[in-house]
């Protein structure tokens, strides 16, 4: 069921803005990113219901949701440990799964789709559930990398279609790009960053553009890096050291490829590379190749850059 509401938007003085009010969301994808979305999103009060293909996954996922609320309980909650309980229960009840996303996404304000970084697999999973959602449902991607247009495409929604580029961890990170494509309308802009204010995030305005705002600038900056070890010019753990304590930054490169999963990062790789054949700084790493052939992805795996075991 959708709710229209009519606000005044800050900065466009009288104009009325109509939004959809979310309240069912689907999240698709289970794993790093999908889980941390479903729980913020479950824990401000939408009911959520997490997909993916794997039903160990889904499991997985929320056991990680409950693990991640019971620390944040234990902490906010301190002296008001009812109140807690309530919270922490609400927030699970509010959580449900499903290996079937055609069959959920009936009931549903929102689809966020957070799957692998691949846009055939994502144009498949969009073009498919655009014949099964309601008219009203809004589509949102949270790829990291690849063009809103391009996944849109696969669907007749092209108004009701945008980005949500949400930053890992979800529960900490406190910003979500907003990406509107030339032809997301502006009333599902707005719905996309009512929700984005309704999860206690500060939101940013992104053109679809390549790697939107972040990655436009995280990337050429993680790249470098790679390529400096590569050339021997610093150990991973010596330029690792050097970007925390030079600059402040709470992970080095190298702990932070780790940690978004060096899948995904050959995944965005390979990407640019093809849609940028001559630009030398998506050219093959052959460090990081080794690392994926060999399972190696990261925190997620056990081992990357660096062990976790
Ligand atoms: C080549 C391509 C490369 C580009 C890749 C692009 C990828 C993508 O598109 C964009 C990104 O996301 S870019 C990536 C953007 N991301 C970054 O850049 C991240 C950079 N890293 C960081 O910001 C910090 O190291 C962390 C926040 C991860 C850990 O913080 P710390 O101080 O070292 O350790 P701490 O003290 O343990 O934890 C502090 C608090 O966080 C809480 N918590 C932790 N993990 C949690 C989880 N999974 N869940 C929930 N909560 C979690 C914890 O409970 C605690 O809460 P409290 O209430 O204070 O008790
Ligand atoms: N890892 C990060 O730091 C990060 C940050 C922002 C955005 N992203 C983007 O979010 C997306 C997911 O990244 P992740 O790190 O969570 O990946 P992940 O590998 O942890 O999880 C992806 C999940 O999608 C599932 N999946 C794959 N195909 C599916 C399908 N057709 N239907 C249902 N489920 C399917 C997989 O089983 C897996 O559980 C990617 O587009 C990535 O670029 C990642």
């Amino acid at each position: 069921m959708a709710f229209f509401t009519h606000h005044i938007c800050r900065g466009l003085s009288s104009s009325a803005v109509r939004h959809v009010v979310i309240k069912n969301v689907t999240i698709i994808g289970g794993g790093q990113m999908g889980a941390g979305i479903a729980q913020v999103a479950a824990s401000t009060g939408h009911a959520v219901t997490l997909v993916d293909t794997n039903e160990d996954i889904l499991k997985k996922a929320v056991k990680g949701i409950e693990g991640n609320l019971k620390r944040v309980v234990k902490k906010k909650f301190a002296d008001k440990p009812e109140a807690g309980e309530e919270f922490l229960q609400k927030a699970m009840q509010n959580v449900s799964i499903s290996t079937d996303a055609g069959s959920v996404v009936q009931g549903t304000d929102l689809v966020v789709e957070a799957i692998v970084e691949n846009l055939k697999v994502k144009q498949d999973l969009f073009g498919g559930l655009d014949k099964l959602a309601p008219a009203h449902t809004i589509f949102a991607s949270n790829t990291s990398s690849l063009s809103i247009t391009d996944i849109a495409s696969s669907t007749n929604r092209l108004d009701r279609f945008g980005g949500l580029h949400f930053f890992n961890p979800v529960p900490v990170m406190r910003l979500v790009e907003v990406i509107a494509t030339s032809s997301t309308s502006q009333e599902t802009f707005d719905s996309l960053l009512n929700f984005s204010k309704m999860l206690g995030k500060t939101s940013v305005s992104c053109k679809d553009t390549p790697g939107f705002i972040v990655n436009r600038l995280l990337l050429p900056y993680i790249l470098d890096a790679v390529r400096m070890y590569e050339r021997g010019d610093g150990s991973k753990e010596d330029i690792d050291i050097a970007m925390k304590l030079g600059c402040g930054y709470p992970m080095g490169p190298f702990e932070l490829s780790d940690y978004v999963g060096l899948d995904t990062m050959k995944f965005i790789m390979d990407g640019w590379s093809a849609a940028n054949p001559d630009n030398p700084m998506f050219a093959q790493s052959e460090v990081l190749n080794k690392l994926v052939a060999e399972g190696k992805f990261g925190k997620k795996t056990g081992e990357g850059f660096y062990k976790y075991k």
